[in-house]
C-alpha cells in the first residue's frame, strides 16, 4: 500500500457521517449547456437532467441501489495505447483503496452507483435492467478533497439503501453489526447441479454483482453428495449471520437445512441465519417461488434476480415438513414425493445433461415401460385380443428404440462439442 492510499483510507467512511439530502450540479463533457442536477434524499436518486432549456426527469429507488464505490483514474499505461478497452472510462479508473499506480495528475474523485431497475412492460417482457450512474467530483484543487465529497454521497447511499431494506424487509439479509461491518455470507456452490455449470455461473454472474453490493463472502465448493450437509453441521455457523446462500439446486438447499437440523444448536441458529438459492439446479422451485413472492421477473433472468434476491435481503419465512419414516427423520421444504415422482427424480439423473427436461423425458418414458410391464403381466379385465397384445407391445419396443436413439445422439452431440 502506498502513501497515497493510506492518506485515502484515513478520510474513510468513519470521519464522514451521512446527511439528510445531497445535492449537486454536475455537467456532461460531451455535451455543451448540458447539466444534471442530482439530489439524493430518502425517496432515492433523482436526476434532472437540463439539455438548452429541456429538462428531464429521472429518479432511481432506494431499493433498486445494490451498492456504491468510490474510484480514482488510474495512471496510463502507455504500451497499453492500442488495446480497444482504452475507450472505456470504467478501465481508466480503480477503485480507491486499490495497489494500482493512480494518475496523479487528475484530482478528480468517482463515484459509481450501480442499481438494477425494472423495466415495466407485459409480465413477460418485465426484465431487471443494470445501470451505472458515474459521478465525478472535481470542485477542489486536491484529490483528498473530491475524494472526501465523493465518500460522504457514499456514506449516505449505504445509509438511506439500509434504512430503506429495513423498512420494507425487517427480516433483512445482511444485517451490520453494530459496528456497521456487513456479515459475512457462506456460498455453497454444487458444481454437479443441473447440467453442470453452476461455477461458471457464479463466477460470470453472481460474482460481479457481489463485487458491486461489497458483499463479503466464503465459498465452498461440495466435492461429493452430503458434503454440504456435514459443513453445515460441523462448522461454525455463527460467523455467517449474512446467511447461507447454495448456488446449485433444491437438493443442494435440502442438505443444509437437514444439516443445520442435526445441530444440537439448530433451534437459536434457525432464528437468526437468513437461507438463500441461486438457481442452478434443474427444478429450482424455491428459487423461482421465492421471486413469485417479491413479485420478481425470475423467467427472463433467474441467476440475475435470484442474486439480487440475496443483497437486497429480500427473506421471508418458510415452513419446513418433519417427515418420519422407520429408519429416518427428515425436514422437507417445498414437496414430498414417492413411488413414480421419487423414482423419476433419482433415475432421471443419468441423463442429468438434458437440464430440467430429464423429468418430462424420464416421465414418459417411465410411464410406457411400466405399462409395457403391466400388459405383459397383468392380463386387463376384459381379455385383451391378442393381435391387439403383440402389435402394442411392438410399438411400445420401436417407441422405446427411438428415445434410446434420441439420447445416444443427444449425448454424441455434447461429446463432441466438448471435444472440439
Ligand atoms: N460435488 C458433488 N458431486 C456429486 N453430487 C453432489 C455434489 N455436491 C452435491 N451433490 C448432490 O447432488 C444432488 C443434486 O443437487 P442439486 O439439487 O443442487 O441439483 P439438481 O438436482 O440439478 O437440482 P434440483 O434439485 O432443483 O432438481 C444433491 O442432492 C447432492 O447430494
Amino acid at each position: 500500500m502506498d502513501s497515497d492510499s493510506c492518506r485515502i483510507t484515513d478520510i474513510e467512511e468513519d470521519c464522514v457521517s451521512p446527511s439528510p439530502t445531497l445535492e449537486e450540479t454536475f455537467y456532461i463533457l460531451s455535451k455543451k449547456n448540458a447539466v444534471y442536477r442530482v439530489k439524493l434524499s430518502e425517496k432515492g436518486l433523482c436526476m434532472i437532467k437540463e439539455v438548452n432549456g429541456n429538462v428531464k426527469t429521472e429518479t432511481i429507488d432506494l431499493e433498486d441501489i445494490i451498492g456504491c464505490r468510490c474510484m480514482r483514474s488510474k495512471r496510463f499505461d502507455q504500451k497499453c495505447m492500442w488495446h480497444p478497452t482504452s475507450k472505456k472510462i470504467n478501465s481508466r479508473v480503480v477503485d480507491e483503496s486499490s495497489a494500482a499506480d493512480f494518475d496523479e495528475s487528475d484530482v478528480s474523485a468517482y463515484l459509481y452507483i450501480y442499481a438494477y431497475v425494472l423495466k415495466k412492460g407485459k409480465v413477460k417482457s418485465k426484465k431487471r435492467e443494470r445501470i451505472v450512474v458515474t459521478l465525478r467530483f472535481r470542485t477542489y484543487d486536491k484529490y483528498e478533497d473530491n475524494m472526501k465529497q465523493a465518500q460522504k454521497w457514499k456514506v449516505t447511499v449505504k445509509y438511506f439503501m439500509h434504512t430503506a431494506t429495513v423498512k420494507t424487509h425487517p427480516l433483512c439479509f445482511f444485517k451490520s453489526d453494530q459496528t456497521g461491518i456487513e456479515n459475512k455470507v457462506l456460498f455453497i456452490l454444487n458444481p454437479k447441479s443441473g447440467v453442470g455449470k453452476a461455477r461458471e455461473t457464479f463466477q460470470n454472474k453472481v460474482v460481479p454483482v457481489l463485487t458491486e453490493a461489497d458483499v463479503n463472502y466464503d465459498l465452498h465448493v461440495t466435492r461429493h453428495a452430503h458434503d454440504a450437509q456435514n459443513v453445515v453441521r460441523t462448522q461454525n455457523m455463527w460467523q455467517y449471520m449474512g446467511g447461507v446462500v447454495v448456488v446449485g439446486g433444491d437438493g443442494i438447499l435440502y442438505e443444509v437445512i437437514n444439516g443445520l437440523m442435526e445441530r444440537p444448536d439448530w433451534e437459536a441458529l434457525f432464528a437468526e441465519l437468513k437461507l438463500g438459492i441461486i438457481p442452478c439446479g434443474s427444478g429450482n422451485g424455491l428459487a423461482k417461488s421465492i421471486s413469485y413472492a417479491f413479485n420478481e421477473p425470475y423467467d427472463y433472468s433467474p441467476i440475475l434476480v435470484s442474486t439480487l434476491n440475496v443483497v437486497r435481503g429480500h427473506s421471508a419465512l418458510l415452513d419446513l415438513v418433519r417427515v418420519e419414516t422407520e429408519n429416518q427423520v427428515m425436514f422437507s421444504f417445498l414437496s414430498i414425493g414417492w413411488g413414480l415422482i421419487s423414482d423419476v427424480d433419482i433415475e432421471s439423473e443419468r441423463i442429468r445433461a438434458l437440464g430440467s427436461q430429464r423429468f418430462a423425458m424420464w416421465t414418459v418414458g417411465k410411464v410406457i415401460s411400466e405399462w409395457s410391464i403391466w400388459i405383459e403381466n397383468e392380463p386387463p379385465i376384459r381379455p385383451m385380443n391378442d393381435k391387439i397384445k403383440i402389435s402394442f407391445l411392438n410399438w411400445i419396443k420401436w417407441f422405446k428404440k427411438i428415445i434410446e436413439v434420441f439420447f445416444f445422439n443427444f449425448i454424441l452431440l455434447k461429446t463432441t462439442k466438448f471435444i472440439t
